[in-house]
């Protein structure tokens, strides 16, 4: 039977607690000398058209998004490695939004998207596909000796285009104490160049592929509600917890014997991309922080709604940050664990920074040109 999400939680390890200094000495001993986290999936480039035209370049990638967010929220013990696979022609080392945390160096050309957005105004159904994705290039999978000879506290798998191998997938299971899985890193499949710009991105059962084997042994899996039905949640969620997101809509856990739905927060969909990654992080941060799994979903669902309301790899502000991990701290110390009040924080949170937010989106609209839903 699958552990209940609160088990699964209780996996990763929360920052530290003065009052389990012991224990956390032990577990440090066996998991490696600090919180560390490891992330792997690769950098890559992402280009959105709509109408044909070109309306943005960005920094993309699952592991971009993700670093973002853990850079940005993590408890201050708190630490990680990626790693990532990138060609001679990265583009974002050092541009004004780098890729913070080094990749290791190919000779192929880094992995890249195309992403086609409708002319429709706005999408009336939730969960309806917002864009359409064409691999126009591939770097590299990394391969299990491309991850570092260590032990770390958690991982999270997050590759955007089959990098993380199914090999690699279980030494990041022996490596990491709980480890974290994009189902966009297990399922996509890669139609041949049809002359359209590069390979169709689509989806397959993950039932019938090498990873499926290994869901036991994953802590948690996210998969969009797009993906979802190639997970096959109700298989999946007897192994592991599953967890689908819903765009606007939020998200629900699944896991056997129970589900519960976490509400979204108010967001402006500017780009979509890199809300699922963001998602992702925000959950784990979540974890880390020592929330409960619901509690933590509601974290992601903050950095999901951030994500969407800024081109590419969103920057927050840093007074948002500060009141998130004040609300965070004094959940830690007073012991406050009601989702309703975590709710009722960060909603207002949102609010304060929501006047920011749009002057951001008005300076980064300028700057990329980006015509908007
Ligand atoms: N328009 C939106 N408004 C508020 N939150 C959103 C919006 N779109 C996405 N999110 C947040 O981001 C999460 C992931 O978005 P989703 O679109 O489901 O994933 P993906 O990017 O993988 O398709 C959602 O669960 C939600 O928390
Ligand atoms: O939008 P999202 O599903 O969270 O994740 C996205 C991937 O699906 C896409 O392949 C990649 O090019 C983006 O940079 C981003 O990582």
């Amino acid at each position: 039977m699958a552990p209940s999400p609160a088990a699964v939680a209780a996996a990763m390890p929360p920052a530290a607690d003065p009052e389990r200094e012991e224990e956390a000495e032990q577990q440090q001993t066996k998991w490696g000398a600090a919180l560390e986290g490891l992330v792997v999936g690769s950098y890559c480039h992402d280009v959105l058209l709509r109408g044909g035209r070109v309306v943005g370049e960005t920094l993309g990638g699952a592991a971009a998004f993700v670093s973002n967010v853990l850079d940005a929220a993590s408890p201050p013990e708190a630490s990680f490695a990626v790693v990532s696979k990138v060609g001679p022609d990265f583009a974002y080392a050092s541009a004004p939004a780098p890729a913070r945390h080094p990749s290791l160096l190919c000779p192929a050309p880094t992995t890249s998207f195309h992403a086609r957005f409708s002319d429709a105004v706005a999408s009336p159904a939730a969960h309806a596909p917002d864009r359409q994705l064409r691999r126009v290039h591939a770097c590299d999978p990394i391969y299990p000796d491309d991850l570092p000879e260590r032990r770390f506290a958690y991982g999270l798998a997050v590759g955007v285009a089959g990098e993380v191998l199914p090999e690699t997938l279980e030494r990041m299971i022996r490596l990491c104490r709980a480890v974290l899985v994009d189902a966009q890193a297990l399922i996509r499949a890669f139609d041949a160049d049809g002359g359209g710009g590069g390979a169709a991105v689509r989806h397959m059962a993950l039932e019938g592929t090498p990873y499926a084997r290994l869901l036991q042994r994953v802590a948690f899996l996210k998969a969009s509600s797009e993906e979802a039905p190639y997970v096959g949640v109700e298989t999946a969620r007897r192994r592991c917890c599953v967890i689908v997101t819903e765009g606007r809509d939020g998200c629900r856990l699944y896991w056997e014997g129970g589900e519960a739905r976490v509400a979204p927060f108010p967001a402006v969909q500017v780009d979509p991309t890199g809300a699922g990654d963001s998602y992702l992080a925000g959950f784990a941060v979540g974890l880390l922080w020592g929330l409960s799994a619901t509690d933590a979903a509601l974290l992601g669902n903050f950095f999901g709604a951030a994500a969407v309301s800024q081109v590419g790899v969103p920057t927050f502000h840093p007074k948002m940050l500060q009141a998130v991990k004040q609300i965070l701290e004094d959940k830690e110390r007073r012991g406050l664990c009601a989702s309703c009040k975590l709710i009722r924080q960060l909603t207002t949170t949102v609010l304060i920074f929501a006047r920011h937010r749009c002057r951001l989106h008005r300076q980064v609209h300028a700057d990329l040109k980006f015509t908007g839903k």
